[in-house]
């Protein structure tokens, strides 16, 4: 579904990604992990396309990121083509940035009224079932000031759900809350991803949800995967030094 090959990434002299290439499949929960600065999240950037890439090629399903086929030939990827594969792509970040002016439901059909064209109606009737499923269908009127962070956090989870993407991307989704509203949003999207077919990517700090939810633990340092692994593996086997120490620093924190 995702697959990054030999992809280049820098920031005027600061490489950012070398030659970095790995593939997630349809379906599967893969989990980014590593030190601050090692690129995780301008990996997430250029699939939202809000980054391109220095070299080295990006595709999401069939198609490519950096480029497009027309007439036969291989052409540089224009806004349009870039449109419909984002489209096809939701994240969750950080920041829940919903639109304050607007109720729940509201936050919920926006997008799905004005991007993918569905009525008022079927609009209402998905995003009812996605709160439902987010465990908010007592707050559709309220007001994302009315809500807490934890609640603010699982209708952007909704927000996202309801453009029915085939992956979604998850930065940090947790970082902003209060620790005792983090398991309630992270029990979301375990429930999520075990019972959607969506394919995830996920950069957290979150270790035990890491290891809980995720089919693959990735260990980013230095723009490179050092150490792609099940988190059964990686985190109890660790084979590289500095996955190692990673683990141990983290750990140690919390
Ligand atoms: N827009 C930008 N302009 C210049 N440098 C950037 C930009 N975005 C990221 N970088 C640099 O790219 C490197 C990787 O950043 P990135 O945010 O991807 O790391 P990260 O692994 O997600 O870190 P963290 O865990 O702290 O979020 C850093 O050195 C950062 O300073």
């Amino acid at each position: 579904m995702i697959r990054f090959d030999r992809v280049l990434k820098k920031f005027g002299d600061n490489v950012v990604l070398h030659d970095l290439s790995f593939d997630v499949k349809p379906g599967e929960f893969v989990t980014l992990i590593g030190p601050s600065g090692s690129g995780k999240t301008t990996i997430l950037r250029l699939l939202m396309t809000l980054e391109r890439v220095n070299g080295g090629t990006i595709q999401v399903g069939d198609e490519y990121l950096t480029h497009v086929e027309r007439g036969g030939r291989l052409v540089p990827a224009d806004e349009k083509h870039l449109r419909l594969i984002r489209r096809r792509i939701g994240m969750v970040f950080q920041q829940f940035n919903l639109f304050p002016n607007m109720k729940v439901l509201q936050n919920v059909t926006e997008a799905p009224t004005r991007v993918l064209g569905l009525s008022r109606d079927e609009a209402e009737t998905k995003a009812r079932s996605w709160l439902e499923m987010v465990g908010l269908s007592d707050k559709v009127d309220a007001h994302p000031s009315q809500l807490s962070g934890g609640q603010q956090q699982r209708v952007a989870i909704a927000r996202a759900l309801a453009m029915e993407p085939d992956v979604l991307l998850l930065d940090e989704v947790t970082s902003a809350l209060d620790p005792e509203l983090i398991a309630g949003v992270l029990a979301v999207l375990r429930e999520i991803a075990r019972t959607t077919d969506i394919t995830f990517l996920c950069v957290t700090h979150e270790m035990q949800f890491a290891r809980d939810v995720s089919d693959r633990v990735m260990m980013f340092d230095q723009g490179q995967v050092i150490e792609d692994a099940p988190p059964g593996v990686l985190f109890t086997e660790p084979t590289h030094a500095r996955t190692r120490e990673f683990l141990h620093a983290v750990l140690d924190r919390t």
